[in-house]
Order: structure tokens, then sequence, then C-alpha cells
């Protein structure tokens, strides 16, 4: 009777495990409640021995008998159940109860194992609620069509929060540039003085330019109807036409550099030996390249023999001659400035160019080689004396 007894009290708890009545999931989640608020980081397997009825060890082995006759009676379940309780649900769904502080609806507690679902959807949105206060300042600064600002939502927000930051200034404005057409000198004024950079990037897409008319560097005659890109200095219409001449062959600049650029070239016109000299005004303006003396020109403070460059010289020789015995280094620069005078002449080179009291004794040494080497530039220091 006793056996009778114990296996019918051990079957009424299987059955309870198996079919988990409401009122013993309540009863279970009341203690644990309690006991969680005891102590909050707390295993939840803890109070399942604590509710569990007294359960003697010996019951276990004979509940393997009175399985069966559970079976008969209600369910049919295999030997899971009295070998492992499974271990109840609510437990879990407790510690989420803690933080919300909400009680769970009791249909979702017939799931077995412990699901995360959403309790309070409404209540799961910090992250989006953060970037919405963002949207109200940046709307008005950034001014953006109706396409991206009509209907942003949160997960939106963020790229039109980036936007704003690659967004390029205004874009110019043809308007200013058509009303500046009419000021036709202003064009090249205005770009000087107060915005130097501005009208640089418009003039590509502006549009036809004003015109750059006389002033400027370049555009010295009708430059009116042209002068649409080209800064003043590259005008498509030069203010002279080109006064260079056509060489004779085997005068070509390259020839000069071959002719020139020799190590051992020479064309200074003096003896080999005669070092650098002192020339003076009083000799350089005898230096003209007529009556059969040489061209001497100074350029730079240095002093040329150009006669072997006339017929190199792509302005002709005229030109040319028009600084020879003087200084040409301000006629030369007003022409040609970005002409590599030293360079090209540097096998040219007589001298430096002195005072005349500085040149005397220069003079007197330049007089002595030239009779000793009695070339043609011997007469012409002869002359000089
Ligand atoms: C100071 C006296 C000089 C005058 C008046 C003069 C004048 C000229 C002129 C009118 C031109 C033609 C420019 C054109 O294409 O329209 C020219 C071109 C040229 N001259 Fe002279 N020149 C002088 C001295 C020199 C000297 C000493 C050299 C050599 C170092 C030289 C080298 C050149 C070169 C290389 C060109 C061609 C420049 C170019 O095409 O860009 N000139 N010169």
């Amino acid at each position: 009777m006793a056996l009778l007894g114990i296996s019918l009290i051990v079957a009424s708890v299987v059955l309870l495990i198996l079919r988990r009545p409401e009122w013993l999931q309540q009863f279970w989640r009341s203690l644990y409640r309690q006991a969680s608020q005891n102590q909050l980081p707390r295993p939840p397997q803890r109070p399942i021995p604590r509710i569990e009825e007294p359960k003697p060890e010996d019951i276990d082995k004979v509940s393997e008998k009175k399985k069966k006759k559970e079976d008969e009676e209600r369910i049919a379940v295999p030997e899971k159940k009295v070998v492992s309780p499974p271990p109840p649900p609510p437990p879990t769904v407790v510690i989420q109860e803690n933080g919300t502080t909400d009680n769970p609806d009791s249909p979702r507690e017939e799931q077995t194992t412990p699901k995360a679902s959403a309790a309070n959807p409404s209540d799961s949105v910090p992250a989006f609620t953060l970037s919405v206060p963002e949207l109200p300042q940046q709307q008005p600064k950034v001014e953006e069509p109706a396409v991206t600002s009509s209907s942003l939502s949160t997960s939106t927000s963020s790229s039109s929060t980036a936007s704003p930051s690659m967004m390029m200034p205004p874009p110019p404005l043809p308007v200013p540039a058509a009303a500046r057409g009419g000021g036709g000198l202003s064009a090249n004024l205005t770009r000087q003085p107060g915005t130097s950079t501005l009208p640089l990037p418009n003039r590509p897409s502006g549009g036809p330019l004003p015109n750059r008319g006389p002033g400027g560097g370049g555009g010295g005659g009708g430059g009116g109807s042209g002068g649409l890109f080209p800064p003043p200095t590259h005008s498509t219409k030069p203010a002279k036409p080109s006064r260079a001449v056509v060489l004779t062959p085997g005068h070509s600049p390259l020839d000069w550099a071959r002719l020139s650029g020799h190590p051992t070239a020479d064309l200074r016109g003096l003896p080999k030996e005669t070092p650098y000299l002192r020339v003076t005004p009083s000799i350089l303006k005898k230096m003209t390249g007529r009556k059969g003396k040489d061209a001497w020109m100074v350029l730079g403070g240095r002093v040329y023999n150009i006669t072997p460059y006339i017929p190199f010289h792509p302005g002709g020789e005229p030109e040319l001659l028009r600084g020879a015995g003087r200084d040409g280094t301000k006629l030369f620069g007003e022409i040609h400035p970005w002409v590599n005078y030293e360079g090209m002449l540097a096998a040219c080179l007589v001298g430096i160019y002195v005072s005349e009291e500085d040149g005397e004794a220069a003079l007197a040494a330049a007089a002595a080689a030239a009779k000793s080497s009695g070339a043609s530039t011997g007469e012409g220091m002869d002359e000089m004396d």
C-alpha cells in the first residue's frame, strides 16, 4: 500500500511537470520573483529544487514502473520526463521581467524554450530617437530640394546628415558673369584686386567673358571680339605681329645649340688665352657690329659678343643689333624675358661690365692681348685705345 501511495504521488508530480498547469507556473514565477528580489544575479535553476515537492531519491528508481501506469491513464510520454525534469522556462522569463518591470503574458509562457520576444516594441527605439533631433537642426542649413527632405525616416537621417558636409558650395551663378559682360575693361582689373580666385573657376563654365579690350598685357588692337579664355599674356591675338625672321639653313636654334654648346666652343672673338675682360662703357659703345667691329652687348652685367649669334637670332640681325654696343638688359627683357641668354651665350662671354675707372687696367690688358694675337678684335681694341 505504501508503495502504491508513493507511486501515486510520484505519478502526480510527473504529471504536473509534464502538463505545467497555469497555476503552477504562476506559483513558480512568484517564488522566483521573490528570490530574485533578494539577490539579483542568481542562476535560474536555483529555485527549482525548492519548489519541487519533497522528492526522495528512491522515488526516481520507482518512477520507471509508475511511468507505465501514467501512459495508460493519460498521455503517452517517453522516459524523458522522469530522467531529466526540464528546466522550467519561467526563470529566464523572470529575468526579463526584472528589466522591464512588466508581467509577461500568460499564453507566451507555454513555450518550452525561452525565446527572445519583444514584449514592448514601443520601448525598443531609443537608438532612433538619438538621431531624430539632428534632423531639424540641419535641414534649414542645407536647404535641400524636396526629394530628400520630404520623407526622411530615422534611418535615412544619417545619410542626410552626411550629405551637407559633402556638398559643394553653391555653384557659380552665370548671372554675374553676364552682368559683368557690360564692362569690358573691368574684366582684367577685377580679377586682380578683389576677387582673385573666384572669377577663375567661373571662367570655363560661365560662358563668354567680357571683352578683354585694350587692357592687360596682350590685347593691344582690336581685342574686342576675341579673348575668351586665354589670359592676357597668351591671348590668341598678340599685341604685335610676329617679328620672327626666316633663318637661313644651318642657323636654326638647334644649330646654334650644337655650335655653342660644345665645351670647347669659344665664340668670344678674342685670343684663346685672353682672360675675361673688364669692359668699360667707352669700349662697349664702339662695339656695335659696324665698321668691321664685333657686336658686344651687356646683359645682366656681363658683356657678350653677339656677333656669332647674329645669323641665328630668330628676331633677325637688325633687332639683335639694337642692343649692340650698349646695355641691352632692359630691351631684352621687354621682348623675350623667357629666353635663357646665359646658357645660349655662354661661349660668347667677353667679360664683365665695369665703370671707366675700374676698367683702365683691364683695357690695357685687353689691348696687349689683342696686339699679340693680331685678330680682328685686336683692331677693335686698338681703336678703343
Ligand atoms: C637686346 C636685343 C634684342 C632684341 C631687340 C631682340 C629682338 C627679338 C625679336 C623682335 C624677336 C622676335 C620675336 C617674335 O617672335 O616676334 C626675337 C626673338 C628671339 N630672340 Fe631676340 N632680341 C635681342 C637679343 C637677343 C639675344 C641676345 C638673344 C640670345 C640670347 C636672343 C634670342 C632670341 C630668341 C631665342 C628668340 C626667339 C624667341 C621665341 O621665339 O620665343 N635675342 N628677338
